[in-house]
């Protein structure tokens, strides 16, 4: 029986900081799993060092589901993003060394390929509605079926999810937190206006996607839905903040918009009212956050039952190896929706060497044993943790609002 014989939680920051942890077992099979949780790293990195590792040495790794139950019920404490990224990285490592042992891309030890491939979303983002059809039209020339539109407001200095001019967009981006100013009344005048004009640019044969990052009230979500209707969009995501679920139902009686939600999500707990409900369509849990491959197949489980479909986050703050996770499981699951795409840098990528692929809008993890993704340690090296934070945000007389 193989053994685990070390467990190392790895920082490197190629742009942006990622956290990964890599088991390695008595016969020198090694796994990797993401632990990136934005902006609170180093708890994760503590939590995982301090407290899991120790668990972990002398385990057999092919024990998954009783390695992620004793690390859920064995901590008494349950639950948590910290907990629940913690647990993912070592489940992540887990699948990642029984695919090597097997000689097998995960996706087939989840049952094998249900679909070609997975479907992908590109971000277009810009300061005005011009610049933002302009970055689409751009994407969907690369090949991508669906495209998330997030447009500068008028008035605002900043915008969440638009990049400042000539750089890339990436929230994280200052030593302590930076404060942006928000209006809901600009917003909601400026994105119906975003949607008429990208139909009218872009036509009716692309997914149109957009997120809202929590910041409405039911009603006002409801008045979104409402007014995006004619342009038909796949869906707005996080409408509304998810703390009170039964709020969802009230955007449901006044729009047939498509709702998403939940990527801060880290539980089934989390996701279990809103898809029983009926009140979302897709569910955005992903794979670092929410206890791994092993919880992740666990929610779409339970949301194919109510015809509810993944669409699980990948912004670039979720590691290569998340995104190889995300692929194995999107490609085997039967309710596949979509996967939210945002290219690493080039440096990233050379950080963490991988095998899946993007091809014509839909990307496949690749045929390599495990998960596909290594980590480069002697590149990691060369890019030292530096604390990034994400921004808060506040009205525009100053109160405190959700980023
Ligand atoms: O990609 C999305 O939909 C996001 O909302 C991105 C998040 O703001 C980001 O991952 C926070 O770390
Ligand atoms: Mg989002």
């Amino acid at each position: 029986m193989p053994r685990i014989v070390s467990a190392r939680v790895i920082v490197t920051s190629p742009g942006r900081n990622f956290l990964t942890l890599k088991i390695t077992c008595d016969d020198g099979t090694t796994g990797v799993g993401d632990a990136t949780l934005n902006g609170r790293e180093m708890a994760v990195a503590s939590y995982l060092s301090e407290h899991v590792v120790p668990c972990l040495i002398g385990r057999d790794p092919h024990r998954i589901e009783d390695i992620w139950q004793y690390l859920y019920k064995g901590a008494y404490w349950r639950r948590g993003p910290v907990t629940m990224t913690a647990i993912a990285a070592v489940d992540m490592a887990l699948w990642d060394i029984k695919g090597k042992v097997a000689g097998l891309p995960v996706y087939q030890l989840l049952g094998g390929a249900s679909r070609d491939g997975c479907m992908v979303y590109a971000h277009a983002n810009g300061t005005t509605v011009a610049d933002t059809i302009a970055v689409a039209k751009a994407e969907i020339a690369k090949g991508y079926k669906a495209v998330r539109l997030q447009c500068g407001v008028p008035g605002l200095a900043s915008t969440y999810g638009v990049a400042k001019p000539g750089q890339r967009y990436e929230p994280a981006d200052a030593d302590l937190p930076a404060e942006s100013r928000w209006s809901t009344e600009r917003y909601l005048r400026i994105v119906p206006e975003l949607f008429a004009a990208a139909r009218e640019a872009l036509g009716w044969d692309v997914h149109l996607l957009h997120d809202v990052h929590h910041r409405l009230t039911p009603i006002e979500a409801g008045r979104l839905g409402k007014d995006l209707e004619p342009y038909r969009p796949f869906w707005i995501e996080d409408p509304t903040p998810a703390e009170n679920q039964e709020a969802f139902r009230l955007i449901r009686q006044h729009t047939t918009t498509p709702i998403a939600v939940g990527e801060v999500f880290n539980s089934i707990w989390d996701a279990k009212h809103l898809i029983e409900h009926q009140l979302i369509d897709y569910i955005r849990a992903t794979v670092v956050h929410a206890g791994g491959i092993t919880h992740l197949r666990r929610i779409a489980a339970l949301a194919d039952l109510y015809q509810v479909r993944t669409g699980c986050h990948g912004a670039t703050d979720l590691s290569p190896v998340a995104m190889a996770a995300a692929l194995h499981v999107g490609l085997s699951i039967p309710n596949f929706g979509v996967q939210e795409h945002m290219p690493h840098t080039a440096e990233t990528d050379a950080v963490f060497p991988h095998a899946y692929t993007y091809t014509d809008g839909m990307m496949h993890p690749g045929d390599a044993p495990g998960l596909g993704v290594e980590i480069d340690e002697t590149l990691a090296a060369d890019y030292p943790y530096a604390r990034a934070y994400l921004p808060v945000n506040r009205l525009e007389d100053g109160t405190l609002f959700h980023w």
